[in-house]
């Protein structure tokens, strides 16, 4: 039975993870919040709506990760690399859902994943995944011929924009039609901007009430457009998705993994 410890216990994932993990059979060996959350001391099954667990949400990170077989992760991206040091240093897997990374923590991330197995990706749910493989496939066949935007839609929340799912959904598709993401990426249309370019990728995003997640990639053309949109309804299927890359990535070669290869999408 795999012990999973969840960081971010109280948080609207890290809640939810507590409950996926207990309906997949795991055991909950751990729960870690900020030093000086008001919940610290709490049941973190209690915090989590399914009954008293006997594990309390605890702020020692070396205790909690010393105790799991996998650390679950739904923090920030500079709380992330953080426990994926530790993680590495007490040889123990980790699945890391944060979004937010700048180019240059992703780039971290690889290289502290490098002795231990690690799964780091802004999306767990099958559907999102499922959509990163057909966008390939849509963009390669399309070409240069379809204007490409991208447009999100999160909670009031969220704190970074856009979505990590938006800025995979963008790489993919600039991938797929050689492009490079980071310079063909378009946040923001203001004033007198020009005309669109062909390469570029714009990305737009909304914030707004409770919505969980939407997302909708663009394909549009002279007389005609494809659009391929993922709607979240609940956040079970990210926790659900986090806690099957935990059962997973345990006992795999070293190495930073996705959600592709967890579901053998790939
Ligand atoms: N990969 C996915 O499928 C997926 C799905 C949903 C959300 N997310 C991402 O997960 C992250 C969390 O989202 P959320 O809605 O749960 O946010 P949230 O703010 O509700 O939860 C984050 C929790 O982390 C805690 N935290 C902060 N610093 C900490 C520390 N040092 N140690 C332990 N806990 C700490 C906070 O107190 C909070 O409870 C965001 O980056 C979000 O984009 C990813
Ligand atoms: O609620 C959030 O925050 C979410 N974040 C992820 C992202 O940034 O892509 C996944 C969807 C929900």
């Amino acid at each position: 039975m795999t012990k999973i410890a969840v960081c971010g216990a109280a948080g609207r994932m890290g809640q939810r993870i507590i409950v996926a993990a207990r309906e997949a059979g795991c055991t909950v060996s751990g729960a870690l919040e900020r030093p000086g959350h008001e919940m610290v001391g709490q049941d973190a099954g209690l915090i989590a709506g399914c009954g008293a667990l006997g594990v309390a949400i605890s702020d020692d990170l070396n205790a909690v990760v010393e105790g799991c077989d996998v650390l679950i992760d739904f923090t920030t991206p500079k709380v992330s690399l953080k426990n994926l040091e530790v993680c590495a240093l007490k040889k123990k897997s980790i699945v890391i859902g944060s979004t937010g990374f700048t180019p240059e923590e992703r780039a971290l991330a690889v290289e502290l994943a490098r002795d231990i197995p690690a799964v780091l990706a802004p999306n767990m749910s099958v559907g999102v995944n499922v959509c990163f493989k057909i966008l390939k496939d849509v963009a390669k066949t399309l070409g240069d011929d379809f204007d490409v935007e991208i447009v999100e839609l999160h909670h009031n929340k969220k704190k970074d924009a856009p979505s990590g799912t938006a800025v995979r959904m963008g790489e993919v598709v600039a991938e797929a039609l050689g492009r490079d993401y980071n310079k063909v990426a378009t946040y923001h249309r203001e004033g007198i901007c020009g005309e669109r370019t062909k390469e570029e990728i714009g990305m737009q995003t909304v914030r707004g009430g409770d919505i969980v997640g939407e997302h909708t990639v663009y394909f549009i053309g002279m007389g005609e457009r494809i659009e391929i949109s993922h709607r979240a309804m609940t956040r079970d299927m990210f926790s659900r998705g986090s806690v099957r890359a935990a059962q997973w990535v345990v006992g795999k070669q070293p190495g930073l993994y996705d959600m592709q290869d967890v579901l053998g999408l790939k």
